[in-house]
């Protein structure tokens, strides 16, 4: 007998259909801590968070936090030591047997080396999940062919994978984990093996997956670049415990975690580089000029803010560091200036009128002048 699969993915041979928009979490992790017997401590501590349908949820950290371990509790590679994982209403922490494996059908997923039989061509490699599911031969074919239709590589189905570029071999390890229909996709590191342009190219093709088909898209990662392009929502782990967790650009906006910070330095500059750091005092000195970092965001990022502080209020800002990224398809910028203040409240009054504006700004310290001047190659 076939063991059944969800409705859309057997209908007219088309292997799917965009999942409903539903508002309850597709993901929810409670408590979650495992141990391996031959480790010092718990590799995940009291970790709970919830993803929602259709989102693409970014989880980051250092090699080691925890990541892999992770999402493999989530499909069942891994089993929690404590703590509850439910996946599409299954709670796949407590699964076993049939009822597993029916629930890891709900749940594809790729991985960094692409985990390809090389002994199969890629029609056979995303035949393989179908076999299991026993689904039959003739739905086979057509159920193939959408796939590889769906990750571009329908004239490659006879190919092997020894023939394939790594781009290639990660699209097939795709319509592999789409085969079954699931409504989540787990990705290891997937793009980690990859240059950046085809890091692009699958990034774009799991972007338009999930808008296409709602499937929701977990994301493990140490590229912080992968998180900013693609995540609508980010874990950060730490030593296996979760430090920091909500919208992307909330947190690249406005990290609180030390490991966030230092995660998000190649790509918002919140932390100055050492050189110019070494400049600062955190407190006020006889020579010594206010630092101040303003966070500008969304259509605030637009404002003409250096012309305001040097023309409303008579400051004569000197940038020393900044930049504007693209975040969630939103600006986000962090600008640090030392403000030249003149110590007759014109720069709390710069301040006021920044914050009117929805900016964040505050001041991080206060750069002594013959150190910067040093380091503008001025007298010294
Ligand atoms: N099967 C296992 N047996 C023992 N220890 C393990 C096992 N799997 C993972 N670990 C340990 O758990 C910790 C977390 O590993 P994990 O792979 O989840 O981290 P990660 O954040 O994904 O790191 P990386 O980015 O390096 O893959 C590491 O110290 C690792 O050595």
């Amino acid at each position: 007998m076939n063991a059944p699969l969800p409705s859309e993915s057997l209908a007219a041979g088309l292997p799917l259909a965009p999942h409903p928009p539903v508002s309850e979490p597709v993901i929810r992790i409670e408590g979650l801590s495992k141990t391996f017997s031959d480790a010092a401590g718990p590799v995940l501590d009291d970790v709970s968070l919830q993803i929602a349908r259709g989102d693409i949820y970014g989880v980051i950290g250092r090699s080691g936090a925890g990541k892999s371990t992770l999402v493999r509790c989530i499909n069942r590679l891994e089993r929690p030591s404590g703590g509850r994982v439910v996946v599409s209403g299954h709670e796949t922490s407590r699964l076993e047997g049939r009822a597993l494996r029916t629930a890891r059908r709900d749940i594809g997923m790729i991985f960094q080396h692409f985990n390809l039989l090389s002994s199969r061509t890629v029609a056979g490699n995303v035949a393989l999940p179908l076999e299991v599911a026993r689904v039959p031969k003739a739905e086979r074919g057509p159920r193939i062919a959408a796939l590889l239709e769906l990750v571009g590589l329908a004239d490659k189905a006879q190919a092997y994978p020894s023939e394939l570029s790594g781009g290639q071999k990660q699209r097939v390890g795709i319509a592999r984990a789409l085969a079954t229909a699931p409504s989540v996709l787990l990705c290891d590191e997937a793009t980690s093996a990859l240059d950046p342009e085809t890091t692009q190219q699958i990034l774009a093709l799991l972007r338009d997956i999930n808008r296409r088909l709602g499937l929701t898209v977990v994301l493990v990662t140490h590229e912080m670049e992968v998180v900013r392009d693609i995540a609508s929502h980010v874990a950060v782990l730490e030593r296996g415990r979760l430090v920091e967790e909500g919208a992307t650009f909330d947190v690249l906006a406005f990290p609180k975690s030390p490991v966030a910070r230092s995660f998000l330095a190649g790509i918002v500059a919140h932390e100055l580089p050492p050189e110019i750091q070494a400049t600062l005092s955190p407190e006020p000195q006889a020579d010594s000029d206010p630092v101040i970092r303003i966070v500008f965001t969304g259509a605030a990022a637009n404002e003409p803010i250096v012309a305001d502080l040097v023309g409303r209020f008579g400051l004569r800002p000197n940038i020393l560091h900044g930049r504007i990224d693209q975040v969630a398809g939103r600006p986000l910028g962090v600008l640090t200036l030392v403000a030249g203040d003149g110590g007759d409240g014109r720069l709390a009054a710069a301040l006021a009128h920044l914050a009117r504006l929805g900016l964040h700004a505050e001041v991080i310290g206060h750069a002594l002048r013959p150190a910067l001047a040093r380091r503008h190659g001025g007298p010294r």
